[in-house]
């Protein structure tokens, strides 16, 4: 089966659009104010209005209040929520939407028991751990710790570009790939070209 792709991190019309172009399944808005691609709610409204049609928005929170996701998902429509904090599967399922875990992979994580404790999640998502840092480290983690029993669609995050999705892939053999700076110019703002060639190199892959 062909690996999904979501590119994460998106503020900006022209950088939704070249992803889209490239062949991104999803595209990711942060709504988590410390991040530097943190996107004002209107933003991510005004863009995802001018998405064609087939393609999947997420929304990213970190221990968001549940006014603040009821919020956003009315006003933006978004299709997904991914949930990047210490949230519990109920605080998870209240939403009327569907929803993915970000589990980090910190050195004592039982992967196999949170993804059965996230039971309604459409899919579990893997990320580096950095103390102190939710996500968008850009760092990856050893793929070998990754069970081969995870009963739900796997999205690889963490670290990934051009240069190690291939690799990524074949040895993973995940639903999808998560990338937000691996194909970043600066932060919050994406590079067309790394796009392309990150699209290319999952292409390569499959
Ligand atoms: O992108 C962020 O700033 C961010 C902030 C807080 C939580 C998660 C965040 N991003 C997610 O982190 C992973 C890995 O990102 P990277 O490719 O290593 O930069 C990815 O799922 C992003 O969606």
């Amino acid at each position: 089966m062909r690996t999904r792709v979501k590119i994460c991190g998106i503020t900006r019309l022209e950088d939704a659009l070249a992803a889209v172009d490239s062949g991104a399944d999803a595209l990711g808005f942060v709504f988590y104010a410390p991040s530097p691609r943190f996107v004002e709610p209107a933003v991510a409204e005004a863009i995802i209005k001018q998405l064609p049609p087939f393609v999947t928005t997420v929304a990213l929170f970190v221990n968001a209040s549940v006014d603040q996701v009821q919020t956003i998902m009315a006003q933006t429509g978004i299709d997904l929520l991914q949930f990047h904090g210490d949230e519990s599967p109920e605080y998870c399922a209240q939403f009327d939407r569907p929803y993915f875990k970000a589990l980090r992979m910190s050195p004592d994580i039982d992967v196999v028991a949170e993804t059965k404790r996230f039971s309604l999640a459409r899919g579990i998502l893997l990320d580096a751990y950095r103390p102190g840092v939710p996500g968008g480290t850009g760092e990856a983690f050893d793929w070998e710790r990754i069970p081969s029993d995870i009963d739900k669609p796997l999205i690889l995050a963490g670290g990934l570009d051009q240069s190690n999705v291939v690799q990524a892939i074949r040895r993973v053999k995940p639903y999808a790939v998560d990338v937000s700076g691996g194909v970043e110019a600066a932060k919050g703002l994406k590079d067309c070209e790394k796009i392309t060639s990150f699209m290319n190199e999952v292409a390569r892959a499959n």
